[in-house]
């Protein structure tokens, strides 16, 4: 069953009068609820735009449907996490996590209950009372993961949760993330640049064309849903093929989008820790080594 349904969706931005930047092409796309989804694609080909469209903080011609309503503007049905995490630096981590309870109206009890059992959900029990300037930056990302899902929605947007972590910290929360998806059965899109995070966490990987974004094609990750460090399953041969192939579909795509920048050489795809320079593969992607 469809969970969110995109549909001929096109997105130009206009800088001004005489620039406009033509960001998503016609894009259609299907999301089963439950599902575990990532957008995969070269940096500046729209994968955060498409999260911000499906968000409702931002417009386009094209349709959205979660659970067969339209999209219309943000809503209760769809929690987001943002790289920078986006919590209120003034707010307790209670506060923070109850605050989408406040604004649905829930009684301070019961919110304050509510909050502090997606507390324990993401690990951090006994830091009710910290300020986010007393966290680390996982911890922060946690907090960010509770508050989005304390109420409740159909629907997690992640736009590269883990990007800002050190990669120790974004494998444990890699970790975390796949025991929240089990224990809650949220449908999650994840926008991410790492091929390793993609495979490691989706059921499916759509490719993201170079801007103009379109889908390229979209890739099923034939890896058990139960996936654990302890099994050590980027090592397994499936993980290998299925990297090596993404890396294939995006590497075309990475090539194009160096040409469109006029960068005149291919950017970086990174695997790790969320890097963003406009330079060639890393000697690592292009054998598919690990
Ligand atoms: N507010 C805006 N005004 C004008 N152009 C924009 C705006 N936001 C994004 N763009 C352009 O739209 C295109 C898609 O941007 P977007 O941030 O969605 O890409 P992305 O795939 O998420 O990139 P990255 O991986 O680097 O974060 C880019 O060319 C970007 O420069």
């Amino acid at each position: 069953m469809a969970s969110v349904q995109i549909e001929h969706l096109t997105k130009t931005y206009s800088s001004n009068s005489k620039v406009e930047t033509l960001a998503l092409d016609d894009l259609s796309l299907t999301i089963n609820k439950g599902e575990f989804f990532a957008l995969l694609g070269p940096s500046g080909c729209g994968k955060s735009t498409l999260l911000h469209i499906i968000g409702g903080l931002s417009s386009a011609s094209g349709t959205i449907l979660i659970n067969g309503e339209p999209v219309k503007g943000p809503g209760l049905n769809r929690g987001i996490v943002f790289q920078e995490y986006a919590l209120f630096p003034w707010k307790t981590v209670l506060e923070n996590v109850a605050f989408g309870l406040k604004m649905k109206g829930v009684p301070k009890k019961e919110r304050d209950l509510k909050a502090r059992e997606y507390l324990a959900l993401v690990g951090l029990s006994g830091f009710e009372e910290r300020y986010p300037d007393q966290l680390s930056g996982g911890m922060k990302q946690r907090t960010a993961i509770a508050r989005a899902l304390a109420f409740d929605p159909e629907v997690l947007l992640m736009d590269e949760p883990f990007a800002a972590l050190d990669a120790q910290t974004r494998e444990i929360l890699q970790e975390e993330l796949l025991r929240i998806w089990e224990k809650t059965g949220k449908t999650v899109i994840f926008v991410t640049h790492s091929i390793e995070e993609a495979v490691y966490l989706a059921q499916r990987v759509a490719v993201i064309t170079a801007r103009p974004g379109r889908i390229k094609e979209i890739v099923e990750i034939p890896l058990p849903e139960h996936r654990t460090a302890e099994e050590d399953i980027r090592s397994s041969a499936v993980f290998t093929e299925v990297r090596h192939r993404l890396w294939k579909l995006l590497s075309e795509e990475v090539v194009n989008s160096g040409a469109l920048n006029g960068y005149g050489r291919p950017q970086t795809v990174t695997r790790e820790v969320g890097e963003k320079a406009p330079l060639r593969l890393a000697a690592r992607e292009r054998t598919g080594e690990a």
